[in-house]
C-alpha cells in the first residue's frame, strides 16, 4: 500500500524553478533513497512534502499521505502530522536544537506537543527513542545542553527527535554523514526495523554503500529532474542513464 504518493511536483523559489515534475511513491515497509548531486533539488523536496518552504516559494502538484493531499492542509493539520505522522531528520543538526534547553526537555517537548501525556511518560518514551537511536547512556545525555555534546551526539538526538512519536514515515537527509561507521551502522538498522514495523523511511543520501545496505528502491534526481527509478538491484546492476552511471563509477 501506498503511504506517501508525490505526484508531477513542481517547486519555483521566486522566478527560479527548482522542481520539475517529480513523481515518486514511497510504499509501506520501504526504504527509498533519493541520491543526486549537490543542488539537484533532494532537500526541497523534503522541504516540500512537510510544506517547510520560505514564503516565496511556490508549489503545484500533489503530495497525498495516506491519501490526504497535504498541500491543501491548513498549517494547524500540518502541525498534527509534522513530528506525529512524519518525522523528519534534517543535515544540520546544530540548527534545530535549542542551545537553552536540555536535549531531553527538547524530544520530550516533541512528544507531548503531540500527546497528552504525563512527564513520566514523556521521560520514558525520551529515553527509548535516545536508545533506539544509539545514544550511549541516555539517562545522563538526557540532561545535557546541545553544546556539551559533539556533533555525531547531536545528530543522535535529532534522529531521537524524529522517531519519539513512532511515525509512520521518516524524512533523513544525509542522517548519518557526520557519524563514524559503528553508529552509521546503528541509523541504518534502526531504519531496517522501521520497515519491519510496517513503517517507511525517505533517505537522501551520496553513499552508494548506503543505498546497497538499506535501500529498496531509489530515484537519481539531477536538475530538479528524476532522470531514473528503479530497485536497488536493477540500478546497481543496469544504471540506464549516464548521469547514474556517472554516479555510480564515482564511488
Ligand atoms: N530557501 C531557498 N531559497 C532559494 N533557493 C534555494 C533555497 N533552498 C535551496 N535553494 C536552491 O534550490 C536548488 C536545490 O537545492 P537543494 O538544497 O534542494 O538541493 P540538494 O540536492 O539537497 O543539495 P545538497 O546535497 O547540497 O543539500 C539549489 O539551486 C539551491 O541553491
Amino acid at each position: 500500500m501506498s503511504l506517501l504518493e508525490v505526484k508531477n511536483l513542481n517547486l519555483w523559489y521566486r522566478e527560479k524553478q527548482v522542481l520539475f515534475d517529480v513523481s515518486f511513491e514511497v510504499k509501506i515497509g520501504e526504504i527509498l533513497c533519493i541520491v543526486g548531486e549537490s543542488g539537484s533539488g533532494k532537500s526541497s523536496i523534503l522541504f516540500t512534502i512537510l510544506r517547510l518552504l520560505p514564503p516565496y516559494a511556490r508549489v503545484s502538484g500533489s503530495v497525498k499521505f495516506l491519501g490526504r493531499e497535504l498541500l491543501k492542509l491548513s498549517e494547524r493539520e500540518m502541525k498534527s502530522i509534522r513530528g506525529k505522522e512524519v518525522g523528519m531528520v534534517f543535515q544540520e543538526p546544530s540548527l534545530y536544537l535549542d542551545p537553552l534547553f536540555t536535549v531531553g526537555s527538547q524530544i520530550e517537548e516533541t512528544y507531548l506537543s503531540h500527546f497528552k501525556a504525563g512527564r513520566r511518560e514523556a521521560y520514558e518514551a525520551c529515553i527509548k527513542a535516545m536508545k533506539k537511536a544509539g545514544i550511549p547512556k541516555p539517562e545522563e545525555k538526557y540532561r545535557m545542553y546541545p553544546h556539551q555534546l559533539s556533533g555525531g551526539l547531536k545528530q543522535r538526538v535529532c534522529i531521537a527527535n524524529a522517531i519519539v512519536c513512532e511515525p509512520k514515515l521518516v524524512l533523513a537527509d544525509e542522517p548519518t554523514t557526520a557519524l563514524d561507521v559503528s553508529v552509521q551502522r546503528r541509523i541504518l538498522a534502526l531504519f531496517r526495523n522501521m520497515k519491519e514495523e510496517g513503517k517507511a523511511v525517505i533517505l537522501i543520501t551520496h553513499d552508494f554503500g548506503v543505498v546497497a545496505e538499506v535501500g529498496d528502491r531509489v530515484i537519481v534526481l539531477k536538475d530538479g529532474k528524476v532522470v531514473e527509478e528503479g530497485d536497488v538491484f536493477e540500478i546497481f546492476d543496469n544504471p540506464k542513464h549516464e548521469y547514474t552511471k556517472k554516479l555510480l563509477s564515482a564511488i
